[in-house]
């Protein structure tokens, strides 16, 4: 489908946000009067250099409280509107969206608002230009589509339509039961737009947090797809007011917009078809993107870890406490393969290679990881479909290309297969020697630290690329801020990422996002079937465990009655404790390395889906604690 996007969706000047929107992919754009006041030069300017990038202006919106006023406004509006249509003839700009009038006093008269837009439907008719009238969730009198489309069709003229726009139907919540029965080509432009549930007015939830679709709540998919129905075969645009992409940097705001259309067309097609009531057919008249499906993923084949030459040592020294030992040295660079159960980690110093380059820039620090999926070169197809950038790696002789791609942290993500691992060991020399049997036997999730105002378009990503999807988003409350988390993850949960978000500058998040100079893995658990045993035996490796206060093993106790041994045994480990129903979560943690990342330990049992998150303020505060007394130390 033809695809079109507001300039009020993007930060900066005109000119950086159609060269913005152009590079992404747009077709069109929509222009809010402000845009153009606020730029300085002719309007025809603005036409050839849209023009020139290839950006048709599809729609102009220079008034509003347009129509359902006195006859002396009313003339006023058409002589107002007269100039409007001069200034769209020179931009090139084929129809002016009105939106319904917010006024205070709107009269409860559909017969005077339609004959108002008749007659500048008729003033626009005469300068080539068409009027599409939108219903505004939080209008005086008109808020809903179904009401807009009663005035269209009472005005009658082949001038005058519909705008639909997704936001204003789903936040009100309308019943839109009756919208695939309207005239499609009625319809003269749609706009699509989600939002997250806040239980705020339509008014501020429209104002400063509507995103794009696939970042929200909103059932933008059904809303397209009934649109669709209609016969409709228009541009879709998105129209996003929000305070995030008001600041962030415009070229990334269009990419995840561009993004954020594919996955609605890809969602949109695999909705149930809505038929035509009369004629039994499929309505729907355009092509919608067609992807390679989202890859299976059977787990995380490794993770890759950039190190120096001074770290190397103590992040070794830490695998080993962790029970974990060197499989092999690759062949030919100065890469090490550890391992235990399923687990696999690669740990990276070889100079000039991606991983050393990474490490220039963020430090120590996971530079990628590899998905086990059961075709990696569909999975790479799908990726590329959705924007994604390639990666291809040096690779040695007779060794392995795996490919890949870079995340939207600059980290690599590799896609492995069956024929892929087969031979992934083979470039290394492995050592043969009897391993104790493996207490930690796979990853259980890896959880990422995302700069403030990243979360919105890492889970788009991830959805996108993956084919994940989000789970419920929580608050935590670290001693220093809150922390929002989302994790995104597969239908068989082979693969979990809780992405975290921070907005005061002190939290464990915030300070990881900060000594890694962006976005990075903060930690990684490890599933094992006998925590008990485990911990036992990290304890007898050396490994440093994450105190927790004892108070809070009185609370436990005290919210899920656990007997005495039990909550003993826990306190003793330090290891935290949660139940929903019959499922139980039982996890405990390392210390950081270098501030920056650490390990997990967890049990799953029964069933439990999340990630102990009513711990995760016990965690930040112990890892706080210890930061505060190392420093103490550090300065005696
Ligand atoms: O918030 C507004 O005023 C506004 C303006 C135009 C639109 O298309 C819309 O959906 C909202
Ligand atoms: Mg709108």
């Amino acid at each position: 489908m033809r695809k079109s996007i507001a300039t009020v969706s993007l930060s900066g000047t005109l000119i950086e946000k159609l060269e913005a929107i152009a590079a992404a992919g747009f077709d069109g754009v929509e222009i809010f009067e402000n845009d153009l006041l606020f730029y300085n030069g002719p309007v025809r300017d603005v036409r050839r250099y849209a023009a020139d990038l290839g950006l048709t202006i599809d729609l102009f919106q220079p008034f509003r409280d347009f129509e359902g006023v006195s006859e002396e406004q009313h003339q006023r509006n058409l002589a107002r509107a007269e100039r409007k249509f001069d200034l769209m003839g020179e931009l090139g700009a084929p129809l002016m969206l009105v939106c319904s009038n917010v006024g205070t006093d709107v009269p409860d008269d559909d017969g005077r608002a339609a004959a108002q837009l008749y007659e500048l439907a008729e003033r626009a008719a005469r300068h080539q230009l068409k009027i599409g009238y939108e219903a505004l969730s939080w209008g005086t009198q008109v808020r809903t589509f179904d009401r807009a489309w009663r005035i269209v069709e009472k005005a009658n003229h082949p001038h005058l339509g519909l705008i639909l726009d997704s936001f204003h139907t789903l936040a009100l919540p309308d019943d839109w039961s009756s919208l695939p029965g309207l005239p499609g080509q009625r319809i003269f432009f749609v706009q699509l737009a989600d939002a997250p549930r806040l239980g705020m007015t339509p008014l501020t939830l429209s104002r400063h947090f509507r995103s794009f679709p696939g970042q929200g709540d909103l059932d933008v998919p059904a809303f397209l797809q009934a649109v669709l129905a209609t016969g409709y075969a228009g541009t879709i645009s998105l129209e996003i007011f929000s305070d995030e992409t008001r600041s962030a940097p415009p070229r990334l705001t269009a990419e995840d917009a561009f993004r954020s259309l594919r996955l609605l067309e890809e969602q949109a097609r695999k909705q149930p078809a809505q038929q035509d009531k009369t004629s039994g057919m499929l309505r729907r008249r355009v092509e919608l993107f067609d992807p390679p499906p989202a890859p299976v993923i059977r787990g995380i084949r490794f993770v890759e870890f950039a190190v120096d030459q001074r770290n190397e040592g103590p992040f070794v020294a830490l695998l080993d406490q962790l029970g974990f030992r060197r499989l092999g040295r690759h062949r030919s660079k100065q890469v090490s393969l550890f391992g235990q159960g399923d687990i696999r980690i690669v740990v990276n110093r070889e100079p000039d290679s991606f991983a050393a380059s990474f490490f220039l820039m963020h430090g120590p620090s996971v530079c990628a990881l590899a998905l086990e999926t059961d075709d990696a070169l569909a999975a790479l197809g799908r990726a590329e479909a959705y924007g994604a950038s390639r990666f291809d790696g040096r690779v040695g002789p007779n060794e392995l290309a795996i490919p890949a791609i870079r995340s939207d942290a600059g980290s690599l993500i590799y896609f492995t297969d069956h024929e892929i691992a087969a031979n992934f060991e083979s470039d290394f020399e492995i050592e043969p020697e009897a391993s104790p049997p493996a207490l930690l036997t796979r990853i259980d999730h890896i959880a990422e630290a995302l700069p403030d105002g990243r979360l919105d378009s890492t889970v788009l990503f991830y959805r996108a690329m993956l084919g994940l999807e989000p789970e419920a988003s929580v608050m935590l409350a670290d001693p220093y801020g809150l922390v929002r988390s989302k994790a995104v993850s597969n239908r068989e949960r082979t693969f979990r990422m809780p992405l975290n978000i921070s907005e005061s500058r002190n939290t464990v998040t915030a300070r990881s996002v900060s000594n890694y100079a962006g976005a990075g893995v903060h930690h990684i658990a490890l599933a094992t079937d006998d925590i008990m045993a485990a911990a036992e035996r990290l304890k007898a490796r050396g490994a440093e465990i994450l105190p927790i206060p004892v108070n809070y093993y009185d609370d436990i106790q005290a919210r899920f009655g656990l007997d005495d041994m039990r909550l003993e045994a826990l306190r003793d480990a330090n290891i935290l404790y949660d139940r929903v129903g019959d499922g139980e979560f039982l996890h405990f943690y390392t210390m950081p390395f270098e501030d920056r990342f650490y390990f997990e330990v967890v049990q799953r049992i029964g069933g439990y889906d999340s990630y102990g998150a009513p711990n995760a303020p016990v965690r930040m505060a112990a890892l706080a604690a210890n930061r505060m007394s190392a420093r103490d130390l550090a300065e005696l």
